[in-house]
């Protein structure tokens, strides 16, 4: 491979399969990890339809045991509660050059990490933590639907705060391969402005079975929305961060993004666990601890705490 580098993604989901083909697409030798060896070619096709058209044939699929690095990037681009099993065995998969890239929604793992704590884990100047404006949905095990309004955004920035060009690096190539990356010089504060979408959005989305432009579209349920993104506007506050965005305009970015279903609603749908912990129950306990009242998010919560796996089978 002549300008390519070597990229290996953990986790064939819905934002690792769209990494994956774009930056295969573009000259990259990707891997990506599964959480079992799957049966079939190790170099099975993806396809992507929807808001874009395209599929990628030269990803390597395998298990993370069997990745021999050192990978010039390595994509985490598992749920939140899936972190745990991952972060003690990426160091291994690097060197003092590589970039881990972790895309998670919700307050993420190294918010009050300091080097260290994991032992395995990488350095927080190697981390970089990516803010995805996105929403990408999965058809089949390796078939995405890519939902786009043309203001699809992935917002980077390094963990410790620093502009390395390592991170800058990052951004072209990834520019270089059609996903829309750009730089942060505030990411805690566009963490918050994305969890205003996500501690809502998902939550009332895998509650009601909605689309997100269902959600957007019904007077009753944008006011729920705007009432706990006003909810979360006021702890970023409270850390001393500001939100980027007004509630009103994720209402249209939800309404624009249309037919998607969020990825909580995707898990419940398939009877899988939901990320609650990052998106409510971590910025619900913030709240507590500030004596800050956020009964939207604490309903929420609630509702979600009822174990209807089975809710919209039949309907879908
Ligand atoms: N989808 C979207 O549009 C967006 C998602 N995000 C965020 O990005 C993150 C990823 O989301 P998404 O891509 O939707 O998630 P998915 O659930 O579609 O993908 C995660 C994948 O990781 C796999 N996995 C879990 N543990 C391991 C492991 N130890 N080794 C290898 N693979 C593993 C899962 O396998 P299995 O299927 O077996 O569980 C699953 O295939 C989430 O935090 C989400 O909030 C952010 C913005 C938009
Ligand atoms: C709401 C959405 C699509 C916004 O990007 C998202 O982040 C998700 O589905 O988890």
């Amino acid at each position: 491979m002549s300008n390519g580098i070597r990229i290996a993604i953990i986790g064939g989901g819905n934002l690792g399969l769209y990494l994956a083909g774009h930056l295969s697409l573009a000259g990259n030798e990707v891997f990506i990890t599964q959480r079992t060896r799957s049966t079939g070619s190790e170099t099975d096709i993806i396809f992507a339809e929807g808001d874009e058209h395209w599929h990628a044939s030269q990803v390597r699929f395998t298990v993370q045991e069997e990745l021999q690095g050192p990978f010039n990037q390595v994509i985490v681009a598992v749920k939140s509660h899936d972190l745990q099993a991952v972060l003690p065995r990426l160091a291994e998969l690097g060197d003092a050059d590589t970039c881990y890239v972790f895309l998670q929604n919700g307050i993420p793992w190294w918010w009050t990490y300091r080097d260290g704590d994991i032992a395995g884990a990488p350095k927080l100047a190697n981390t970089v933590a990516v803010v995805v404006q996105h929403a990408v949905e999965r058809l089949g095990p390796k078939r995405i639907k890519v939902h786009s309004n043309g203001r699809n955004r992935y917002i980077c920035a390094q963990a410790d705060n620093e502009n390395s060009a390592r991170l800058q690096a990052l951004i072209t190539r990834w520019r270089q391969a059609d996903i829309p990356a750009e730089s942060s010089n505030d990411i805690r504060s566009e963490v918050w402005t994305k969890l205003m979408a996500n501690a809502t959005l998902n939550p009332l989305s895998a509650i009601t079975g909605a689309t997100l432009a269902e959600l957007a579209g019904t007077p009753q349920t944008r006011t729920v929305l705007s009432a706990g993104m006003n909810e979360i506007a006021r702890l970023a506050e409270l850390e001393g961060s500001r939100v980027r965005m007004p509630p009103q305009a994720w209402l249209r970015f939800a309404e624009e993004i249309g037919t998607a279903r969020t990825s909580m609603l995707q898990d419940r749908l398939a009877g899988r666990t939901l990320e609650t912990e990052a998106l409510l129950a971590a910025p619900i306990a913030l709240a507590e601890r500030y004596g800050e009242p956020v009964p939207i998010l604490k309903t929420l919560l609630g509702c979600l705490s009822i174990p209807r796996t089975d809710l919209f089978r039949s309907a879908r």
